[in-house]
């Protein structure tokens, strides 16, 4: 085989791996068997091996490091990781509802999230390069866990422009891969994880990625928190953005055009939420127009422009094989 005729095998796998990690996320989408994944991995390394110049830095094949990390080194964050205020009512909703407005006028658009019940992390990109990842931590410091952050298969190496960015999102553990992981550890006689949100947590804490990747988590953005080139002025349209730049923004949103709008939303997933791949706790509400965010601004630990509904928790009758995940 030319060095040329591998060029061509090599982009066209790379390709097709990553294509399948996108798919492995969504609901409806059966994406191809692990052991054709692995097929497909196997060839790509084996070509990689006979032509090192092939190699590249956002291969597939460099998402998961042999080395085992000592601890993790501490990461201040630039701009802060927040935390959400709570509502557990339609009364709260409409007395946040009411406080915003009093702010910034009638004419506020807000945009629902489903709230992941994960971990939030910071994904930074430098001329397109994913260059760190890191724990929210309190919110000021984190840890660096960017061996363990290129593990997960839709977290993208390379974004599709060159441009350097910082996103949030939730780091979360699909529920299959909850109850799979739970069912190896009663095997091998190992505590159990009591949801998919610790699970997700202590798979991101492990000093030896190989373990990390095996975990099979994903990584669903919800915030895009600092841009060279910043061109939007609304929250559903910074979702779209880097949506199109290749990082997993989908999770379900609606922008609503009023409280009511939300509210109707709020009831809708709350049964339809269980049919999803991941875990939810509730649902985040945030004012869309980032001018009146910046207006509305913050208290000590979280925005004023944002809330999180959170669903009446289940009645805790979980057991290993009936576990209901919100
Ligand atoms: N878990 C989530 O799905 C989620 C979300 N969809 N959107 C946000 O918006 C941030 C932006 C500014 C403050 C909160 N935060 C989320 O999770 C938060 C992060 C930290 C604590 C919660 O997990």
């Amino acid at each position: 085989m030319t060095i040329d005729e591998a060029r061509l095998c090599v982009d066209a796998l790379r390709k097709e791996i990553e294509h399948h990690n996108q798919r492995y996320y969504q609901e409806d989408n059966p994406s191809i068997t692990d052991a054709e994944w692995d097929a497909l991995m196997r060839e790509l390394i084996s070509l990689e091996t006979q032509f090192p110049e092939l190699q590249s830095p956002s291969s597939p094949t460099q998402r998961v490091g042999a080395s085992v990390s000592e601890g993790f080194v501490k990461v201040e964050h630039q701009i802060p990781m927040l935390s959400l205020s709570n509502a557990y009512s339609t009364e709260e909703l409409l007395e946040f509802d009411r406080r915003v407005r009093q702010v910034v006028g009638d004419e506020v658009r807000y945009v629902c999230e489903l709230k992941i019940d994960g971990l939030a992390v910071s994904l930074r990109y430098e001329q397109g390069r994913l260059v760190r990842g890191a724990t929210r931590g309190d919110g000021e410091v984190g840890e660096d866990i960017t061996s363990n952050i290129r593990t997960i298969r839709n977290v993208p190496l390379e974004l599709t422009e060159p441009v350097t960015l910082e996103v949030r999102g939730e780091a979360y553990m699909p529920k299959q891969s909850f109850l799979r992981l739970n069912e190896q550890r009663e095997q091998q006689g190992e505590p159990l994880f009591a949801n998919p949100r610790n699970a997700a947590a202590g798979s991101l804490r492990q000093l030896d990625p190989r373990v990390a990747a095996s975990r099979r988590l994903g990584v669903i953005v919800y915030q895009l928190a600092e841009a060279s080139e910043y061109p939007v002025e609304r929250h559903s349209e910074a979702l779209e953005y880097v949506r199109s730049l290749g990082l997993p923004a989908n999770g379900e949103r609606k922008l609503c055009a009023d409280i009511h709008e939300v509210i109707e939303y709020i009831d809708e997933w709350s049964e339809k939420r269980r049919s999803l791949s991941y875990a939810t706790d509730g649902m985040v509400i945030k004012v869309d127009d980032m001018v009146l965010q910046q207006e509305l601004g913050f208290t000590a630990k979280s925005p004023r422009w944002a809330i999180a509904y959170k669903y009446a928790a289940e009645q805790a009758t979980t057991t290993l094989r009936r576990i209901d995940l919100n």
